[in-house]
Formats: C-alpha cells, structure tokens, sequence
C-alpha cells in the first residue's frame, strides 16, 4: 500500500515516492535477513559470510526475495540455505532501506527474528554460523548500520530504517530510525510497481 510510509515519517515517504515514480531511477532490490536467537535471547547466531555482497562481515542469514514468493517464505528459504535451520516462527520485526552513493538500487532487508528452530548450523557455502553472546555481539565487523538498530531486534521493538551510505560502503552519511505499529511492517510493499 503505498503512502503508509509517509504517514510514518517525510524522509521515509519522499523514498516511497521515489520507487513508486516512473521518473525517478531508483528500484528496490527485497532481501530478507533472519537473526536466530536461543530461547532465552542469551545468544545470537550470526554468519561469517565467505563470498557475495558484505563478504568477511557477519550478519544475520538472508538474500534476494524470488519474484514468486511473500518476504517470509524468501526469508525461511534463505535461512535454511545459509545456516540449515528451519523455524516456523519467524516474526517480522523491521525493514530497513539501504542506499549508497551513486547507485539507483534501493536495498530492502526484511528483519525476522525468532527463538524456536529446528536443527543444528552448519557451514555453507556462503555463511560459517556462529553464536555470539548477546552482550557481546561483534559490531566492529558487521556491516556499520547494524549498531543502530540491533538492539531494537533483540527486545521485539518493530521498527523501520532508512541509511545512506557512501559508496565505500562504510560510511553513513545519513540515517533515520522509526518505531511503528508491527502491522505495518507487513502492509508496505515488497516490490513498488512504476506508475
Ligand atoms: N547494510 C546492511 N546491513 C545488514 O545488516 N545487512 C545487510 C546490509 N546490506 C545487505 N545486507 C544483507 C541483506 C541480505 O540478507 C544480504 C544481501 O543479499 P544478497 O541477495 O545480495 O546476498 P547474496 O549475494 O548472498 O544473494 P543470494 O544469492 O540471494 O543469497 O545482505
């Protein structure tokens, strides 16, 4: 539905304008992103990624959304591909808009997050799993916005994200953090048609 991003925020909906306009270059590229935590939200597993976008960085388990599939179904097909854990339990609790310098792609990760899998990690191709302390999570090699908002994932607080980075992909140059009805993470569009 477009224009509920608007109504959250201007700087979330000048870029809800922005993938909605024909006249404007910009599209959106839908990931998912899956952070698994043990029941009592003591640990985190994170990805030691070995190849692709954010290589040598850890992060949560996650890639492109297929044309055919809801965001939660790329997010549980992503997850088992990366770590080999399933989990019927994945709850949506952000979305967060990537942009970077001189490139008209707009990266959306849908954040899940969930404490009740199936299975063991185990190293793929493209992630080595690993559990990290929730006290001591290694920001200095995650990807520099991660620091903003993980902790609003670890205690269930829904929110949307906008970050600009340059295109050294290190620096943010601007970002922007908003809390929202959980609801509405699942009423914005995956994909925003040109009209
Ligand atoms: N700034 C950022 N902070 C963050 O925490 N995660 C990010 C990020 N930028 C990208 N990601 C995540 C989202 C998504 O899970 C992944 C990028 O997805 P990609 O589809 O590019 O990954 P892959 O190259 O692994 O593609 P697949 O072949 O679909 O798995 O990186």
């Amino acid at each position: 539905m477009i224009g509920r991003l608007a109504e959250v925020d201007p700087v979330l909906g000048e870029l809800e304008e922005e993938l909605g306009s024909l006249n404007s270059p910009k599209t959106v590229k839908p990931c998912t992103l899956a952070l698994i935590f043990k029941q009592d939200r003591s640990k985190v597993l994170l990805g030691y990624k070995k190849r692709g976008f954010g290589v040598g960085l850890y992060n949560g388990f996650g890639g492109k959304i297929q044309h055919e599939e809801s965001a939660l179904e790329g997010a549980k097909r992503e997850l088992e591909e990366e770590s080999g854990l399933t989990s019927e339990d994945l709850v949506k609790i952000g979305i967060l808009y990537f942009e970077f310098e001189s490139d008209p792609v707009i990266l959306t990760a849908h954040l899940y997050t969930s404490d009740r899998f199936n299975g063991v990690p185990v190293e793929t191709e493209e992630m080595r799993p690993e559990w990290f302390d929730i006290n001591n999570i290694p920001f200095t090699k995650m990807w520099n916005d991660d620091k903003y908002w993980f902790s609003f994932a670890v205690e269930n607080k829904p929110f949307i994200a906008r970050f600009s980075f340059k295109s050294d992909l290190k620096t943010i140059v601007r970002h922007n953090i908003n809390f929202v009805d959980p609801q509405l993470l699942n009423e914005v569009p995956i994909w925003y048609p040109k009209s």
